[in-house]
């Protein structure tokens, strides 16, 4: 596949309303570090053994490709800096690959549900991404991959420590599980504090939508496990996904008494923001987020009925930066881009509702 393909729609492969709890678990991601005994990491190794490692790890990739799953591979350097920033809008590559100068680069399955990083932070970043929570179903998937990939290449293992990684906190099994979360009723009635308190005590981390040092942005918390050490990777997804059904309790707790306490103010909040979607002039990105972050609480909570869930999942991807500019078709300043947000995000809003209208589908309530 060309790089086309990857760029051209807003919601990726892995994308989706199917999965468990998809309507507050946006999406399940499972990423592998892992690194090639006798190679320096990446922040040490030389131009030379830079190429090196991307050639080796891409040859293993080829090799195991196959009809489920085939690869097509990006070296980084040769994408403008645009192109980089969807992929990342579309969590297709981490922030820290698109930085990358030196010989980095990605293969990425053409459902868009497996991506290999190359001399990211370590020589290969596995990631597998899933829609809902599929934190067992994800695993199953990469260390399949991680298991094929180890018949073909060295991988720095120590039988004490367990796999070799850049990043101390990354020793161990390597494994970084995560989930995004939607946790709208959690944030409005401020409990979210006292879930990331229990979460840190827990080992476990909470970020933003693009991960480390990214913010929060739409009520959207991407929570993932911090320890790789001392335990096994069934014991890291059985922590995660205990932790992860507690928190949907609460937040689906929090809704009820959201709605048993404010349903008016619910109602207008969430028909205000479908309105400011469908007919604001000028949005800018955090603006987008809220309201969309409104009217998906407002699908789940069945008081707004004319959005499907998978357009919100999209639209929070086309309101980033990069895809408003792609869409433009041009590079834009942040005003600008904001008037190219409304436009798309109208676009999108009004299509959809017009489509309804026209199959019959019945219109939300006022
Ligand atoms: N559950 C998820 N669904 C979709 N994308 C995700 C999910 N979790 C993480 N990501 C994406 O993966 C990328 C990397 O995130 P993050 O920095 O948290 O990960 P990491 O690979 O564990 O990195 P590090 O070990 O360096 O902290 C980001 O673009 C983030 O949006």
């Amino acid at each position: 596949m060309n790089l086309e393909h990857f760029l051209k729609s807003g919601a990726p492969g892995w994308m989706g309303d199917k999965g468990l709890d998809a309507d507050i678990v946006l999406s399940t991601r499972i990423r592998l570090a892992r690194n090639l005994d006798g190679y320096r990491f990446p922040l040490s190794f030389t131009d030379h053994e830079a190429i090196q490692v991307d050639e080796i790890v891409t040859d293993a990739m080829h090799q195991i490709s196959n009809k489920e799953h085939n690869f097509s591979h990006f070296t980084i350097k040769d994408m403008p800096l645009l192109q980089r920033q969807v992929l990342v809008e579309k969590h297709l590559i981490s922030p820290l690959l698109s930085k990358k100068e030196k010989s980095a680069s990605v293969l990425i399955s053409n459902d868009e549900t497996i991506s290999v990083m190359i001399n990211e932070e370590d020589h290969l970043r596995i990631q597998c991404l899933a829609p809902g929570l599929q934190l067992i179903e994800t695993y199953a998937l990469a260390n399949k991959l991680d298991s094929q990939l180890e018949k073909h290449l060295p991988y720095a293992y120590n039988e004490a420590f367990g796999y070799l990684t850049s990043c101390p906190t990354n020793v161990g099994t390597g494994l970084r599980a995560s989930v995004m979360m939607h946790l709208p009723a959690l944030t409005m009635s401020k409990q979210i504090k006292v879930v990331t308190q229990m979460l840190a005590r827990l080992g476990m981390v909470v970020r933003g939508i693009y991960g480390e040092g990214s913010e929060n942005l739409g009520n959207i918390y991407q929570i993932s496990n911090q320890v790789t050490l001392g335990k096994s990777e069934e014991e890291i997804i059985d922590d995660l996904q205990s932790v992860v059904v507690q928190i949907i309790q609460n937040e689906r707790g929090a809704r009820e008494a959201l709605l048993k306490n404010s349903r008016i103010a619910l109602e207008d909040r969430f028909n205000r923001s479908l309105g400011t979607l469908k007919y604001a002039r000028i949005m800018t990105s955090e603006e987008a987020a809220a309201c969309l972050s409104n009217v998906r609480l407002g699908v789940d909570l069945n008081i707004i009925k004319e959005v499907p869930l998978n357009v919100l999942n999209e639209c929070m991807i086309l309101i980033q930066p990069g895809f408003v500019q792609q869409y433009a078709g041009t590079t834009l300043q942040a005003s600008e881009r904001d008037v190219f947000r409304a436009k798309l995000l109208r676009e999108k809003l009004n299509a959809k509702t017009q489509k309804l209208m026209e199959e019959g589908e019945e219109r939300y309530d006022v």
